[in-house]
């Protein structure tokens, strides 16, 4: 059989009851699952460790961010699949046994949106927070989310979905996993864990500002994120966090200061984080080790998780939670899933949050969280055509 083109996995990533789609920032490596030959429910990250170490081929799947639990979702509360096939596009390597003739695709329009509702309420909740930070000093940041109800018409087309994650977020990750009429889909810009041989890789990614219209703007935005204390603080809670939580486990090597990281929408502020492990550290142990960074929970983290659970209206699911591959040899890639969005039936649940301190204005944040929903808003509403 010859290798299936793009466009032949991603209609039949659409005809699949169950599919992965897995890509790296760089589009380096690149996988497409299909079918199910084993799966693993739940948040145990030494569990899924011990049975991803079991299977011949790569596993997917990711973490709920907390134990709190989403109804009526069996991917939301910790899911992970061995595929019943998986092609490796980048070594061009197909697991498993192909069945599938690759059939003619059924062309199938995408449903129209006919509401959407968002928590107003959030800056509000949000203020609570805000005015508990500024008269406890030792609350220092926590990330608050809010989540938006869509209603479809119907189904979305993945094939459609895939080809768009492709053309509008092209330096993201991207993560699709599907399972019966479930799907959770992330075009996240942020890194958790990555191992290769030894060698690790993380990421501060925190703090956001706006894509200009025009170059010059767009530069002076950047330059106003690398000097804006607040923005500068947020993200120094995360990198040194992140530092404090390895120091014991690798030899780190980072730049001194943020660079900026843009995508269509939003420039963040970003510190690449290189390092050799010292010992038998798998890409599972690293990202329960580091998970939550203060990018998606806070610090101190005790704090900031009951904070979340207090403030926020809903349970994230695999919002902010570990999301990736896993190889059987312990190595492979977690990444944070965020900009990202939850498919049930005839409802897509879109997240976005953002760090909060004491001297956050609570309508920006509502507005950077807004503009974060951006990427999985055009995915939707590029169905309709
Ligand atoms: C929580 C999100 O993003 C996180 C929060 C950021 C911020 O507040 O500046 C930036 C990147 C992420 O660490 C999200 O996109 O939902």
């Amino acid at each position: 059989m010859s290798f299936p083109t793009e466009k032949q996995l991603r209609d039949r990533f659409d005809r699949s009851e169950h599919a992965v789609y897995f890509a790296t920032a760089d589009k380096r490596t690149r996988y497409y699952g299909f079918g199910v030959r084993e799966e693993k429910f739940g948040a145990d990250f030494q569990d899924v460790a011990a049975w991803a170490r079991e299977q011949r081929y790569p596993v997917f799947g990711g973490f709920s961010f907390d134990e709190q639990s989403v109804a009526d979702s069996a991917l939301m509360n910790g899911y992970f699949v061995l595929p019943e096939v998986l092609y490796d596009i980048t070594d061009q390597y197909l697991w498993g046994r192909e069945t599938d003739p690759f059939g003619a695709p059924t062309p199938i329009a995408g449903p129209a949106i006919t509401s959407q509702t968002d928590e107003q309420d959030w800056p509000d909740r949000v203020q609570t927070a805000v005015d508990d930070m500024q008269k406890n000093s030792n609350h220092q940041k926590v990330v608050l989310g809010r989540q938006r109800q869509v209603r479809l018409t119907g189904k979305l087309n993945l094939a459609t979905l895939l080809a768009d994650l492709a053309t509008q977020q092209p330096n993201s990750y991207h993560f699709v996993l599907k399972r019966g009429d479930e799907a959770f889909v992330s075009a996240t810009p942020e890194r958790l864990a990555k191992v290769n041989r030894g060698q690790f890789e993380t990421a501060g990614v925190a703090g956001t500002i706006r894509r200009g219209t025009d170059e010059a703007e767009d530069a002076r935005l950047a330059t106003e994120l690398l000097q804006d204390p607040k923005n500068l603080q947020e993200h120094a809670y995360v990198v040194e966090t992140i530092v404090s939580r390895l120091q014991d486990v690798a030899t780190l090597t980072l730049p001194d200061g943020p660079q900026i990281m843009k995508n269509p929408q939003v420039q963040h502020l970003y510190t690449p984080i290189a390092g050799q492990l010292n010992g038998d550290n798998t890409v599972l142990a690293l990202a329960e080790r580091l998970h939550p960074t203060p990018a998606l929970g806070g610090k101190p983290v005790d704090w900031a998780m009951a904070t979340i659970q207090t403030i926020e209206q809903h349970p994230r699911g695999l919002f902010a939670g570990p999301i990736g591959v896993v190889k059987p040899d312990g190595d492979g890639e977690m990444i944070v899933g965020i900009r990202s969005m939850w498919l049930k039936q005839r409802t897509a649940t879109l997240f976005a949050g953002a760090g909060i301190l004491a001297d956050s204005d609570v309508q920006a944040e509502f507005e950077e969280t807004g503009l974060k929903m951006t990427p999985m808003m055009n995915l939707l509403k590029e169905q309709d055509k």
